[in-house]
Order: structure tokens, then sequence, then C-alpha cells
């Protein structure tokens, strides 16, 4: 069956995760998790679903650029389209009008991201596969029993209290939790009395990393974290400027002797960065992100040159939808490139997975190998109805 693709349809889901201070960080304050929803209808009625995430105010331009790119998908069959994935990934991304917004970076690539993941989503479901199947065609014993490792953020978001961070510490060692995301870069004070608590509570032989969001610039990254260095973090991520290369080398040299990586990749545009940072030795993590590159296509690239300069890749998973999307991702990961658990974990948030219709599975703080077909990418009818910004916005007007 061909399965031509007859009808694109794309929402602007919103949760209002800025109420509880979920995801809350030192740039981001009032994080509403959000997502642009792209369905693909097809003539056999096999449906693809794919998103990128974002953080609530702009979603709708991200739908807008997601429409524009509707008329290079609609009436294209899935058979076209795998026949000659690379060609069809080109035709997105370099588009002569269009590639002028990126190319291949900001909204347009945001864009690219959630239409790719819905025809890689379609194209797993017409295999009757989970896309990390479709991906490695094989099965592995040890995913299958144990899972992939992961490490949770959602114990220590920046705009929690410490009781709740003690809370959340305590509840998440019980589930077997040994890995521990904290957000810092708002106040050293604060920052140093938290990561003291929450080593505290981890003990010295979980793993304990902290992510600042960009908050400083190079100098002030490098001082404040060798302030921090006494909780012994596996790695600081996103120290300065996502886009500045050879201020993470700097940061990642000064870094060394204290045993402290840098970490970045949520916010880097594609993988001409990813190729540059790993050049400059300026990451010691890669943080591949789902939704933020041109999909499963860029993402394998970099998988692949991560792999060749023996940087670990430890996904970015903190959003909605995320864990769901990049779980497949890092199994491919583990089975057809890295072989190696080595310093490597993936993200794991605890918000929102109730709204998709395969969510993640987590046991013993693994993620376990997703069943069904598909990129783990659909939400349930209702939830989206519930969160579409746009009818709720045409709710209130009437
Ligand atoms: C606004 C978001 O929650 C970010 O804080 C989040 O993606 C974070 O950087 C992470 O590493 O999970
Ligand atoms: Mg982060």
């Amino acid at each position: 069956m061909s399965h031509k693709i007859v009808n694109l349809r794309v929402r602007d889901v919103r949760f209002p995760t800025s109420l509880e201070q979920h995801g809350s960080d030192a740039m981001h304050t009032d994080p509403d998790y959000s997502a642009a929803y792209v369905v693909l209808d097809t003539d056999s009625g096999l449906k693809g679903f794919g998103l990128t995430f974002t953080l609530g105010k702009g979603t709708e331009i991200v739908l807008c650029a997601v429409k524009a790119l509707a008329g290079l998908v609609i009436g294209k069959s899935l058979q076209e389209i795998v026949s000659n994935f690379r060609g069809f990934y080109r035709l997105l991304t370099s588009d002569g009008q269009m590639r002028w917004l990126g190319p291949e970076k900001g909204v347009i690539h945001l864009a690219t991201a959630a239409v790719l993941n819905a025809v890689w989503d379609l194209w797993a479901r017409a295999e009757g596969k989970p896309l990390w199947k479709l991906l490695v065609d094989m099965v592995k014993d040890q995913m299958l029993k144990e899972g992939y490792p992961a490490y949770t953020t959602s114990c220590a978001w920046l705009g929690y209290s410490d009781q709740q961070l003690k809370q959340l510490c305590s509840d998440a060692l019980k589930s077997g939790w040994t890995r521990f995301k904290v957000k810092v870069g708002a106040d050293l004070e604060d920052d140093i009395r938290r990561c003291r608590l929450i080593r505290q509570m981890i003990g010295p032989s979980s793993t304990l990393m902290i992510d600042a969001n960009q908050r400083w610039d190079v100098a002030e990254a490098i001082s404040w974290v060798s302030r921090l260095a006494e909780v012994k973090p596996l790695w600081i991520e996103e120290p300065t400027s996502p886009d500045d290369i050879l201020g993470h080398a700097a940061i990642s040299k000064a870094l060394a002797p204290l045993g402290i990586g840098v970490a970045t990749g949520e916010q880097c545009h594609n993988r001409v960065m990813f190729k540059q940072f790993l050049q400059a030795s300026a990451l010691q993590f890669v943080q591949i992100d789902s939704c933020r590159l041109g999909s499963v296509n860029e993402n394998l690239a970099v998988l692949l040159m991560a792999y060749k300069f023996q940087v670990p890749v430890c996904p970015h998973a903190g959003g909605v939808g995320l864990c769901e999307l990049v779980q497949h991702l890092i199994l491919f990961d583990y089975i057809c490139v890295s072989a190696d658990l080595r310093n490597r974990m993936c993200e794991y948030v605890d918000h929102l997975h109730e709204h998709f219709t395969s969510p993640v599975v987590i046991q013993d703080a693994h993620y376990m190998p997703p069943k069904d077909p598909g990129y783990s990418c659909e939400m349930l009818e209702e939830s989206v109805n519930r969160h579409d910004a746009l009818c709720l916005e045409k709710k209130t007007k009437n």
C-alpha cells in the first residue's frame, strides 16, 4: 500500500505548566509546555502523528511555518518519501524561498521537525513497528529486559521550594533513581544551598548534573561552576549562549581539572553546529533533541558524529513529548552505534505523559523499549481538544 498523504493538520496544544512552576529554570521562568502537533492523513486511513516542543507563546508562529511546509508534503506517498528520504529532507529544508528563514534553524526548523516526526511515525506505523525497531530492525535482549538508563530532572526545577525538592528526591530514591539534575544559574548562594541539599539527599554515590540554561557569560560560568564543584557535578549544562562554540570550549578546558564536563545541545541549531562543537572539544556530553533538529534524519547524523568523536550522547527530554520521542533514538544509538552505556543516560521528566496514547514506560529508572507501532507522538484526542489554544481563544471570544 502506498499511503498517499492527503491532508496535514496542525494544532497549537498548550499545557499550563507555569502555574505550578513545572519546567522553570533561570531563563524560562514561566514555561507552558506546548506542542505544535501535526497529524498526517493518508488515503489508506493510516495516520502519522508528529510534534515539536515549544513554551507557549510563539506556538502559533510554528503553526504558520508548518502550514507553509504542508504543500511539500500533501500529495506525496509514503513509498515515494522513504525511497528517497534524503531527497525529501532536502526538499523541506532547502525550499528556495523558505530556507531564508533558517536555514535549518529557528522556527522553520522546529516546523520541519514536527512534520518529519509525523512522517517517521507514519512509516513506523505502516511497518507495524515502534520507530526504534524500524531503525535497528533487530532485538537486543539487554534493552528489552533492563531498558535504557535514565536520569530525572523533575525533582529540582528552579521554582520548587526546598521542601518540594526534599520530598521529590526522597520519592525518586524510593523508585530507584540514582541520577539527578538540578537547575542553577539565578542566584549563586541559592544554588549552593540547593545543590548541597540535593547532594545530601542522594548521597555521594548518586550522579548529579547541573543546568544553567545559558544564564552566564564565559568567565562567569567558570567562576560560578567552580563554586559548585564541591557537590561534584558530572556536567554543567548550557553554561552560556548555545551558539558560542569557542566559549563552550574555554569553559570545558577550565572545568576539566575539576572533573566537570560541559553538556549542551537542546538549543543547538543543527548538525553543522554539533560538528563544530565536537571538532572544538567544546562539549563532553551531546544532548540531542528529537524536536529541535530536523527529526530522525538529522539526529542520526549527530549520533554518528558523536560516535566518531567518542563523546557520549545523553539526550534532552525536558518538555512535552520529548521523552516519548527521544527514547527511540537512544535505543538506536545503543543497539546500532555506541553499544556502550558508560556515562550515558537519557533525561526523564515526569510531566504530561498522560496525554499520550503510548506514554513512556519507566521501570527502575530505565526507559523500557516502546512496543507500539510508530514514533510515540500521538496524543489523546481529548487532550488535544482540551488544550487547543486556538479553540480556547475562540471560546473566550464568544
Ligand atoms: C524550559 C524547559 O523546562 C527547560 O528548562 C528544560 O528543557 C531543561 O533545560 C532540561 O534540560 O530539561
Ligand atoms: Mg537543559
